[in-house]
């Protein structure tokens, strides 16, 4: 059975706390089927992201058996703090066995690759990986990954696996962003969602109003939120 699943906290950090226990709890529960089972992560980049990776970094989780990928970048240098990755990185911290062969960021803007060659080096690296976990934030607009409301992108996204996205309504204008594909393709897609920005866009999507990208989002398995306080406001009790 497919779940859509809301759980809410108090806060942003009981948030962070929470997922982030979570998320090495099913990583072992994946690791634990097989000896050699490796897990593919898809990460979102993002405030409340940032806040539960940092904790991730000091939860016990066996690195060496953990995939990353990326939902969506930014298209700056390698090493620009806006850079999705080096968020994600920076706030994990020095984890002891993630290979990095098996860490694929997207390209950064100063990798000498232009945006279209950018996002399909990215779709061929992809292939046809189906990640168990996808990591999902809710823009203030609706929007998820780098896949925006009342924007090409979100026509652009129901075709293909990765895509370049130009003229972005939030900055940088260019990006590089998974398509609807991948992510749905997910076993699981865990939405983190903190602070009252996000309310109305929170109740749109849950309501399935589908102007809004994050409404167009379901995972193959659970589609789990995770939720604060804040962004709940405007949903029923
Ligand atoms: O720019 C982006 O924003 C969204 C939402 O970020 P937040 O700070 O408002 O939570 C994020 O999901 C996306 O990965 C990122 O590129």
């Amino acid at each position: 059975m497919v779940a859509q699943d809301l759980v809410r906290f108090a806060d942003g950090d009981r948030l962070a706390d929470a997922v982030a226990d979570r998320l090495a709890t099913r990583l072992a529960e994946l690791q634990s089927q097989s000896p050699t089972r490796v897990v593919q992560l898809a990460l979102t980049g993002g405030r409340i992201a940032a806040s539960i990776y940092q904790r991730l970094g000091a939860r016990p989780v066996d690195w060496s058996r953990v995939e990353l990928w990326w939902g969506d970048e930014r298209w700056v240098p390698h090493a620009d703090p806006d850079r999705n990755a080096k968020q994600a990185l920076d706030a994990l911290g020095e984890v002891e066995g993630l290979a990095p062969a098996r860490v694929h960021q997207m390209p950064a803007s100063d990798s000498g690759l232009d945006l279209d060659r950018a996002a399909a080096a990215y779709a061929a690296e992809l292939a046809d990986t189906v990640f168990d976990l996808c990591l999902l934030g809710l823009g203030p607009d609706g929007h998820v990954a780098s896949i925006f409301p009342d924007h090409p992108s979100l026509e652009a996204a129901r075709t293909g696996t990765v895509m370049p996205v130009r003229s972005s309504p939030k900055p940088p204008p260019e990006r590089i962003s998974l398509t609807l594909d991948p992510i749905n393709r997910s076993r699981e897609v865990w939405f983190c969602v903190s602070g009252d920005d996000k309310a109305e866009a929170l109740r749109r999507v849950r309501d399935g109003d589908l102007a809004l990208p994050g409404s167009a989002v379901s995972a193959a398995g659970d589609t789990l939120w995770w939720v604060d306080r804040a962004a709940a406001s405007q949903l029923p009790e």
